[in-house]
């Protein structure tokens, strides 16, 4: 068994894996997130969705530790990520649209290169590749370069790319963006089998089904604020809405309408 203490140690139901706090973010005037809070325990999946430019991609990358915040508190599995900025790192797995590999370099290659970053033994480095390209079913292309690849299996390469560390907690932006339907349902049947694992994620996507699908519990992200959460099925009833897309254009409507939006 790889990293023990990473998957077996089983998290503090009171102690959310991902725990949010009045985190801020501005760039020069403009405030991107403003002031927002929210956690997400272990084994559960919550989606932030959002129009463009409400702040989703500022927030998972504060969330990643790769920008850093303007004010607030951000805890990965207990650890707060001003001050245990590694330990947050080896806890999680981040993805988003941006995201590249080594073209040049095969599957196999950049699962290697970026198991040895995490100072994963070589030994067990070597028996989670395997165990990756199975689960990823990338036997026929692990070889490869990855600049010869087609984007769904360019996507699973570096899904399994993050996944080498055994992380506790994923956080995805728009990870399903470029794919085909049945890429997609790949990746959506591997989220559910992460969160049976006990992982806690945390993902953005424009695609409202996806997220009614996966979601134990939705942010509504509008203008850098959290304009409403809850499961799918709150946030539809709360709208009298027959679906998600439905219910969020009723929320923005309704807070544009009372003059009240963040
Ligand atoms: N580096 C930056 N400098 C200045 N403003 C930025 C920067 N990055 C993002 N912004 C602004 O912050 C706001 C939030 O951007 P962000 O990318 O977080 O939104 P988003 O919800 O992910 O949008 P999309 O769905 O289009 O990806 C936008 O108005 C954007 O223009």
């Amino acid at each position: 068994m790889l990293n023990n203490d990473l998957i077996n140690s089983k998290l503090d139901p009171l102690n959310p894996a991902i725990h949010v706090k009045h985190l801020s973010k501005t760039y020069g005037e403009f405030k991107a997130v403003k002031n927002i809070s929210f956690s997400a325990q272990s084994g559960q999946i919550v989606g932030l969705l959002g129009p463009n430019g409400a702040g989703k991609t500022t927030t998972l990358r504060l969330l990643a530790g790769i920008m850093a915040m303007s004010a607030g508190q951000i805890e990965i599995c207990g650890y707060d990520i001003s001050q245990h900025l590694f330990e947050v790192r080896r806890r999680i797995g981040f993805l988003s649209g941006d995201t590249q590999l080594y073209r040049r370099l095969s599957p196999r290659e950049n699962m290697n290169y970026f198991g040895l970053l995490h100072q994963l033994p070589p030994a067990q480095l070597k028996q989670r590749i395997e165990q990756l390209i199975e689960q990823f079913e990338m036997q026929s292309f692990a070889h490869r370069p990855v600049e010869k690849l087609s984007s769904g299996q360019k996507q699973r390469a570096n899904i399994a790319r993050i996944l080498v560390h055994q992380p506790r907690v994923l956080i995805l932006d728009e990870i399903t963006a470029s794919l085909d339907i049945i890429s997609s349902q790949f990746m959506m049947d591997f989220l559910k089998q992460e969160k049976q694992r006990g992982c806690s994620i945390l993902f953005s996507t424009h695609i409202m089904s996806e997220a009614e699908y996966l979601c134990d519990h939705i942010l509504l992200l509008y203008q850098g604020d959290i304009l409403d959460e809850g499961s799918p099925e709150q946030l539809m009833q709360q709208s009298q809405a027959a679906n998600l897309t439905e219910a969020f254009l009723h929320q923005i409507k309704h807070y544009s309408q009372q003059g009240n939006l963040p």
